[in-house]
C-alpha cells in the first residue's frame, strides 16, 4: 500500500540533524506524528492541526527566547525598604521536559531587598520565563531564585512552586490528588526565621485586604 507522501517526506529518525534542525518543517514533523497517532491527517478536524501545533508549541517554549535579566534590570527601584516582599499565588503553566505535558500550579516569590526594589510586576514576567520552557519542577523553581539573586544582591531571595504534573495524573501512576511542591531559599532565607515566616506568610489565604 502506498504510504502518505508526509510519511515518506519526514522519515524523521533517520535524518541527520543539520546544526541540530531537521530539514523538515515543524508543521511537516507535526503532520508525520498526526499519521502516525492518528491514522488520517488530512481529514477536516486535522488539516489545520500541524500549524495550530506549531504555534501552541512556539507560545508553550517562548521562554528560551526571552532574557530574565533584561526583563529584570528594566525595572529596579531604589527604595529604602528592608523587609520582606512576598508575590504570592502566582499562577504558572509549564511543560514537563519528560513527558510535554502540562505541569501547573502556583508560584510565591519573597525577597529581603537591599537597596533595589523589583517592579512588581516582573516577577511574574520572570516566572513566565523559566516556565514556558521545557522544564522540570525543580530547576524552575531555583532558576527564577538565582535570576533575582543575581539581579540585584538582595538580602535573600525565597521561592516556592506548587504544582501538579499530568503526566502524574492523566497518564503513568495516575494519582490524582498528588501535588508536588519545591523551594529555594537563598541569602538570609536559608535562616530558619526568615524561611518560616515566609512560608507562613504564604500559607495566610483569605486575610487581610481582599
Ligand atoms: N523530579 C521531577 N520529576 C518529574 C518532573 N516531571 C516529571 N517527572 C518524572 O520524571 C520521571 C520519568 O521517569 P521514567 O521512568 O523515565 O518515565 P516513565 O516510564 O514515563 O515514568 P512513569 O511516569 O512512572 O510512568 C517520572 O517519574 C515523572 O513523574 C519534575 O518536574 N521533577
Ligand atoms: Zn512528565
Amino acid at each position: 500500500m502506498a504510504q502518505p507522501a508526509i510519511v515518506h517526506k519526514a522519515n524523521i529518525p533517520k535524518q541527520e540533524p543539520k546544526g541540530g534542525i531537521s530539514e523538515f518543517s515543524t508543521q511537516e514533523i507535526y503532520a508525520e506524528l498526526l499519521q502516525r497517532f492518528d491514522g488520517d491527517p488530512t481529514r477536516d478536524g486535522l488539516l489545520k492541526t500541524p500549524e495550530r501545533v506549531e504555534k501552541a508549541m512556539t507560545f508553550l517554549t517562548k521562554g528560551y527566547q526571552e532574557d530574565p535579566t533584561k526583563i529584570l534590570r528594566g525595572a529596579l527601584f531604589d527604595v529604602d525598604y528592608d523587609e520582606m516582599v512576598i508575590v504570592k499565588d502566582i499562577e504558572m503553566f509549564s511543560l514537563c521536559e519528560h513527558h510535554m505535558l502540562p505541569f501547573f500550579g502556583r508560584v510565591h516569590v519573597a525577597y529581603i531587598p537591599n537597596a533595589k526594589v523589583i517592579g512588581l510586576s516582573k516577577i511574574p514576567r520572570l516566572i513566565e520565563v523559566f516556565a514556558r520552557r521545557l522544564q522540570v519542577q525543580e530547576r524552575m523553581t531555583q532558576q527564577i531564585a538565582d535570576s533575582i539573586q543575581e539581579a540585584i544582591h538582595p538580602q535573600g531571595v525565597g521561592v516556592v512552586v506548587e504544582a501538579r504534573h499530568l503526566c502524574m495524573m492523566m497518564r503513568g501512576v495516575e494519582k490524582q490528588n498528588s501535588s508536588t511542591v519545591t523551594s529555594a531559599m537563598r541569602g538570609v532565607f536559608g535562616k530558619q526565621s526568615t524561611r518560616t515566616e515566609f512560608l507562613s506568610l504564604v500559607r495566610e489565604r483569605g486575610q487581610g485586604a481582599f
